[in-house]
């Protein structure tokens, strides 16, 4: 059975990354998609827009819808306070898997924890069997036309306060153009839009950060 680009990258974080270094995580899978082969990662750009935007919200709760590789779980892990927890939903059992090696080998899987299986099933879930209050910081980067259900399923199960923080990867490309209208349009989101580059590319893409207001 041949490997999928997901292990081979995998394979290569196992092979070059220094168990325990997040840093080292982050930078082996940069360093292969840069190299060998293009994959879905925000990447070392937008990955700094990311960083910030969890150093500035510096959340106990964080969600991500998308885990993919667990690129962007072992970014937003590494930040977290201690006692901070990162819920990251994948419906990819392979990727689910793959994903779990990474940020175990990164050495922040006590901070994450990898939630299988479709988000429209696991966010009204999260109250009851997750035990979560209200979410902080949530970063949309799953299917680019399920950010806007989600983010109404997420405001339907009370799981935004005051001030918590949505970003989203993709809004130029491959583009979110029906979320970019519902939640710049929503006077409950201050928004605002930091543009980049596409992951390991030229082409241009872009952020778009969502204070909720209350
Ligand atoms: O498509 C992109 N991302 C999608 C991510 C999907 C991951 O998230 C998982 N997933 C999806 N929907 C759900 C879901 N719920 C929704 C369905 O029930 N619940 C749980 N998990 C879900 C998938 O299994 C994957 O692991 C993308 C493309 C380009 C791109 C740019 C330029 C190009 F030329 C080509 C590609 C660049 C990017 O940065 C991108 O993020
Ligand atoms: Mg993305």
């Amino acid at each position: 059975m041949n490997q999928s680009k997901e292990q081979r990258i995998l394979d290569f974080v196992l092979q070059n990354a220094v168990r325990g270094d997040p840093r080292s995580v982050v930078d082996a899978i940069d360093k292969y998609c840069t190299q060998k082969e293009w994959a879905m990662n925000v990447g070392s750009e937008k990955g700094i827009i990311l960083d910030k935007t969890v150093e500035e919200v510096n959340p106990s709760v964080a969600l991500e819808l998308g885990t993919y590789c667990g690129y962007s779980a072992v970014r937003i892990a590494r930040l977290l306070k201690p006692g901070a927890r990162l819920l990251t939903v994948e419906f990819n059992p392979e990727f689910a898997a793959v994903a779990k090696q990474t940020i175990e080998f990164a050495g922040v899987q006590d901070k994450v924890k990898i939630l299988e299986g479709p988000s429209e099933e696991i966010i009204p879930q999260l109250k009851k069997k997750y035990e979560v209050d209200t979410l902080d910081f949530v970063f949309l980067d799953h299917w680019k036309d399920r950010y806007t259900p989600d983010t109404i399923l997420i405001q339907e199960c009370n799981l935004l306060r005051k001030g918590s923080v949505l970003l989203a990867d993709n809004v130029i490309i491959p583009g979110a153009p029906e979320f970019l209208k519902y939640i710049r349009n929503n006077p409950r989101f201050q928004c605002t839009n930091y543009p980049s580059h596409l992951e390991y590319m030229k082409a241009e893409d872009a952020m778009e950060k969502a204070v909720f207001l209350g």
